[in-house]
C-alpha cells in the first residue's frame, strides 16, 4: 500500500524515495551494460586474444586511486573498492578467461577472501600448497594469474627465484592496490602472470639477488637509493634476497650502492614490477 502523501515542503514519501532508488538502480545497470559494449569493442582494439592476457595492472592501480580520491558519503570505501574490483576483474575475464591460482599453505581463508575481493566469484579460484606450485601452474597456462603472500615467512624458502628467467612468470602487481589499516581483504599479496611486457608498470621493480652472505651495512646502503629487502632465505650458494627498488634506479646504481660492502653478489635478476604502493590515510 502506498504511503500517505506528505504535506508540501516536508520530507518525500517512502514511495518517492523508492522510485528514486529504482531509477538509480536502472541507470547503474544500464551503465554497466554500456561498459560491457565498450569492452566488446576494446577486445578488438587491444587484440587481447593475441597476447593471452587482458590484465593491465598499471591502469587498474590508477583506476583504484581515482576511485579512492573521488569517494565520499555514507557508503564505506571498502564496499566501493570491492564493487569496482569485481567490475574490472570480471570485464578482464570476459576479454580472456583466466583462473586465479593461490598458495593456501599459510591458510585458505585469507587467500580466498583476497581472491574473491579482488577477482570476484566468476573468475575460477584454484588452490595450491606452495608458491612454487602456483608459479608452475601460471607458467603452463595461457593467461592465468597467481597470488601468494608477499610476506609468507621463512619456511616458504626463496620462492621468488622460480620467477627468474626470460620466460618465467613475473610479479605484475602487489595487492591491495589501495592499502589501509583494517582493509577487509588486506593480506598483502603478490600477483603473477606470464610476462606482459607492453603492460608492465615499473614504479617499483623487484629483483632476485643472490649474495654470499649478509652484511651489516646492506639495508642502509639500499635505503639510500630507496630500495628495500622484502624477503630473504638461505639458498644453495648463500643468501637469496627479494629486493624492491624504485623503477628509475638502474641495475648499475643498485650494484654501486652495494659496492664496498663485501656482500659478494653472485646473481641479480629482475623478477617483475608493480605500481607504487598507495596508502589511504586512516
Ligand atoms: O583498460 C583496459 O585495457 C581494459 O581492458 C579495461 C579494464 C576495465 O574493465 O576497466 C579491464 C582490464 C584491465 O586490467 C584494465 C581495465
Amino acid at each position: 500500500m502506498a504511503d500517505a502523501p506528505s504535506p508540501q515542503g516536508s520530507m518525500p514519501t517512502l514511495d518517492d524515495l523508492r522510485r528514486e532508488i529504482d531509477r538509480i538502480d536502472a541507470s547503474m545497470h544500464e551503465l554497466l551494460m554500456e561498459r560491457g559494449r565498450i569492452i566488446d569493442t576494446l577486445i578488438q582494439v587491444k587484440k587481447t586474444q593475441v597476447s593471452g592476457s587482458a590484465f593491465r595492472p598499471g591502469r587498474e592501480a590508477s583506476q583504484m586511486r581515482v576511485l579512492a580520491g573521488r569517494h565520499g558519503g555514507i557508503l564505506p570505501f571498502d564496499t566501493v573498492e570491492g564493487i569496482w574490483r569485481v567490475i574490472i576483474s570480471t570485464f578482464t575475464y570476459v576479454q580472456a578467461p583466466y583462473s586465479v591460482h593461490a598458495d593456501v599453505s599459510g591458510g585458505d581463508a585469507p587467500m580466498r577472501d583476497t581472491a574473491r575481493f579482488h577477482f570476484g566469484f566468476t573468475v575460477p579460484f584454484v588452490t595450491h600448497d606452495s608458491a612454487k606450485s602456483v608459479i608452475d601452474a601460471v607458467a603452463s597456462s595461457a593467461g592465468d594469474l597467481g597470488i601468494f603472500r608477499a610476506e609468507p615467512g621463512r619456511a616458504a624458502g626463496a620462492w621468488w627465484t622460480a620467477l627468474a628467467g626470460a620466460d618465467r612468470p613475473k610479479i605484475i602487481a602487489r595487492l591491495p592496490f589501495v592499502e589501509r589499516p583494517q582493509h577487509p581483504a588486506g593480506t598483502p599479496v603478490y600477483c603473477i602472470s606470464k610476462p606482459i611486457e607492453d603492460a608492465a608498470v615499473r614504479d617499483i621493480v623487484l629483483y632476485a639477488l643472490g649474495i654470499e652472505r649478509w652484511r651489516e651495512g646492506l639495508q642502509p646502503a639500499l635505503a639510500r637509493i630507496g630500495a628495500t629487502v622484502e624477503s630473504s632465505a638461505g639458498g644453495d650458494a648463500g643468501l637469496d634476497l627479494l629486493v624492491a627498488a624504485p623503477g628509475d634506479v638502474t641495475l648499475d646504481a643498485l650494484m654501486s650502492a652495494m659496492a664496498g660492502l663485501g656482500v659478494g653478489v653472485f646473481d641479480i635478476r629482475e623478477i617483475g614490477s608493480h605500481a607504487a604502493r598507495f596508502r589511504l590515510p586512516a
